[in-house]
């Protein structure tokens, strides 16, 4: 078990380069089994949750090669031997509930435990059942098991009762080979969506409306090999741009879609966080003190979820009261605890954290309860007074691909130990 030991940063400064996403990588890996021909994913970082996507596609048969210094893989799913997936892989990411789609739509038969992920909430899959058994799939859970069964998937209108990232990706790539077209209300519109979809097209897909809530998607017979690299992390970024504001540090963010970034921008520029884009990328500074904020999350185009924590961090150090709304996941708020300890002061309240800016924080020792939750910590170490060691870091290495060294680049003191 490894630890991060950070210091004190007086301001990041310089350049940093965005990695692939990973939240579009992994239903991109999921649905290179829709096809027969091989298919190359670039930009795609080899994070733990990257590697047990593929193990999880090698479970099936399929052949995968993964050159992790191009960070490209191909993906060659011609003939499956398998159709399940196992508790040891699936149970720890929530992505892996991905490969039910595909797989339904090619063999009408998957086999996969309940999905893992972040502990932020109950996270139950009924959406994606919904999907499924409206359009002709059946399914029993026994033990933690999910079997599906569809003689062939037919297309009809699903209309979702919450705009579920992942159920949208999972009803898209059972719909691309159904027989008819399925046409999906209230979806979500994320930019991983859109990438998604670029990648079913890409290999033949027939698919409209992608990025907006309704989405309409007709079956075709059969689908091709295609070449496509992934968007830049628009939550690695985002993190790293509050890394700038709160450090009062100076930076230029490279491999970033401003586009994907704008309610993010648009809250950093409310506490005084001036963002431009220049030909190297995009140039994030602060200027003067950090102001409070009102910030609510809610599914894109609104506040992400996924930056909540890192926000938090920031608020703990602004002059004044900021309220920060987790609409989304019901219990997304554990880094509030971790906070306290390095001097923040925050209450929770139900669905509220309010949170009272103090003049410094300090080190202290703290643990990873989630991925954002420990980037959060991250960013509230370097601006704290003293040493913070951070524990269960290997949540943190689900989502940022080199955190400490591209820290480190920009000026960062943080170390990697082993925990004792
Ligand atoms: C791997 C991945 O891409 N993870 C992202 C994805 O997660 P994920 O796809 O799990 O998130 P969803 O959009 O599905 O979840 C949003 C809300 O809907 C609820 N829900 C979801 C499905 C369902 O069948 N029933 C149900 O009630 C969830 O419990 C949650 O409260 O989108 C989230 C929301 O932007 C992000 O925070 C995650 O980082
Ligand atoms: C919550 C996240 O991931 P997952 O859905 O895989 O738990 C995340 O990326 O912030």
């Amino acid at each position: 078990m490894e630890k991060f030991v950070i210091h004190h940063a007086d301001s990041l400064q310089g350049m940093v380069r965005v990695s692939g996403a990973k939240n579009a990588a992994l239903p991109i890996l999921a649905a290179c089994l829709l096809t027969q021909e091989p298919c190359v994913i670039e930009n795609v970082p080899p994070l733990t949750d990257i590697l047990n996507m593929l193990e999880i596609i090698r479970g099936f048969g399929a052949e995968v090669s993964y050159d992790q210094e191009k960070e490209s893989i191909v993906i060659c799913a011609k003939e499956l031997t398998s159709l399940e997936s196992y508790y040891e892989q699936a149970g720890k990411m929530r992505a892996s509930i991905l490969v039910a789609g595909p797989l339904l739509s090619r063999y009408g038969q998957a086999k996969l435990p309940h999905p893992g992920g972040c502990q932020i909430g109950s996270r139950p899959i009924d959406l994606h059942l919904k999907g499924f058994h409206a359009m002709g799939a059946k399914s029993k859970q026994e033990h933690g098991i999910i079997e599906l069964t569809a003689k062939r998937m037919k297309g009809t209108s699903i209309y979702l009762d919450f705009p579920s990232v992942g159920a949208t990706e999972n009803i898209m790539m059972a719909a691309v080979l159904a027989r008819g077209t399925t046409v999906i209300e209230n979806a979500a519109a994320e930019p991983e969506i859109i990438d998604l979809a670029d990648f079913l097209k890409g290999i033949g897909a027939n698919i409209q409306g992608d990025g907006t809530d309704t989405i309409e998607i007709t079956g075709v017979k059969e689908l091709t090999g295609s070449t496509h690299p992934v968007i830049p992390d628009r939550i690695e970024a985002g993190t790293f741009m509050v890394g700038a504001a709160i450090t009062g540090g100076d930076i230029i963010l490279q491999n970033v879609r401003e586009e994907h970034l704008k309610p993010v921008i648009a809250k950093l520029a409310e506490c005084n966080v001036k963002i431009e884009t220049v030909p190297e990328g995009l140039h994030v500074c602060r200027k003067g003190k950090l102001q409070p904020l009102q910030l609510k999350t809610m599914p894109f185009p609104g506040f992400p979820t996924d930056m909540q924590a890192p926000f938090m961090s920031l608020m703990a150090l602004a002059k004044g009261t900021s309220v920060i709304t987790e609409t989304v996941f019901e219990n997304r708020f554990t880094h509030a605890g971790e906070l306290l300890r390095m001097g923040a002061d925050i209450r929770i309240e139900s669905r509220n954290a309010v949170i009272e800016g103090v003049e410094e924080l300090t080190g202290s020792k703290v643990r990873a309860t989630d991925l954002r939750a420990g980037a959060a910590l991250i960013l509230s170490a370097l601006a704290a007074k003293g040493e913070t060691e951070i524990g269960d870091i290997h949540h943190i290495e689900r989502g940022y691909y080199k955190i400490d060294e591209k820290l480190r680049a920009l000026g960062a003191d943080i170390q990697r130990q082993e925990e004792n």
